[in-house]
């Protein structure tokens, strides 16, 4: 089996090529997800990347992602670049590009240079807010409700409770600034795979919930560390990013236009009438052929 390794900002994911058919089974897709994620023992990687044939005439192309614990996920910030730049190089010389995700429509503007995907911008759609897009269920709060710097209980040595806003971007997310909760980050990092699973599983969020940890920096920049569902701590989260500047805007904290350095570095947020705009790169690191899945 062929497969492509690639990244953005260091959130790694493998790419397969199903346009001109199912290379995986459906009903094997989260197993063989889970498999070849795992570090050390095969590829590696924090999901598995699905390209495949649109399912209507409105899409070029269509956008699949599962995480390295093999939950299928809606959308993927960084992944969607990854996709973007494979699909223009090596399938479909269209730009823009209309990807359908079961997050919705995006599409992908390309910088191209001697036929070289060299930047990446893409529409993210309009955000959600109410409770029931999220999901969340919470008490005395309607499903039309927002919950935006709200407050949930946690049962952990180091957090007793956090402020946190929920917004879904195509995927969920929940959003904590630092000095809305009397700490930083470095204690959010000391204490991430405690409190940021915690939050993932919460009770209140029945399909679970990627988690940031977001400091404003000024009204143009922030500084992320993430938590995703599926995937626990990676160096970057496109669409967490894009929801963190939503939040932050949202709440004052920042203009429409932002750069958020993350871990694996920096991407590029614009809030706009018609929804929300990411900016960023894609590397493609090698093409390799799978000898044995390992476990
Ligand atoms: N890393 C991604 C998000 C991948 C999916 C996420 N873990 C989920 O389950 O929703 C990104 O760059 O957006």
């Amino acid at each position: 089996m062929e497969f492509t390794k690639m990244h953005a900002l260091g959130n790694d994911y493998i790419v397969i090529n199903e346009f001109d058919g199912e290379v995986v089974k459906e009903e094997e897709k989260s197993e063989f997800s889970k498999k070849i994620c795992r570090r050390g023992f095969s590829v590696g990687a924090d999901g598995v990347i699905f390209i495949q044939k649109p399912t209507s005439d409105e899409f070029d192309v269509r956008f699949r992602i599962f995480n390295s614990d093999g939950s299928e996920a809606e959308m993927c910030g960084n992944g969607i670049r990854c996709f973007s730049k494979y699909v223009y190089e090596r399938i479909l010389k269209k730009n823009p590009l209309r990807v359908e995700t079961k997050g919705g429509l995006r599409i992908s503007e390309m910088e191209i240079e001697n036929n070289e995907v060299k930047k990446i911008k893409v529409y993210m759609g309009v955000p959600k807010f109410k409770l029931k897009d999220i999901p969340m269920k919470i008490e005395g709060y309607d499903e039309n409700d927002e919950f935006i710097n709200g407050e949930i209980e946690l049962n952990n040595p180091y957090l007793k409770k956090v402020k946190l806003s929920v917004v879904n971007v195509g995927n969920p997310h929940a959003v904590i600034f630092v000095e809305d909760n009397g700490i930083d980050l470095d204690f959010a990092r000391k204490h991430l795979d405690v409190i940021g699973k915690e939050i993932e599983y919460h009770k209140v969020f029945p399909e679970r919930i990627n988690v940031h940890f977001v400091e404003v920096l000024n009204g143009n920049e922030i500084r992320i560390l993430t938590w995703e569902r599926g995937a626990g701590y990676t160096t970057a989260c496109g669409t967490g990013t894009t929801a963190s500047v939503i939040i932050a805007n949202k709440l004052g904290k920042t203009k429409n236009k932002v750069l958020a350095h993350l871990d694996g570095g920096d991407l590029e947020i614009e809030v706009k009438n018609d929804g929300v705009y990411m900016i960023g790169d894609a590397v493609m690191v090698y093409d390799g052929k799978l000898l044995n899945i390992g476990w």
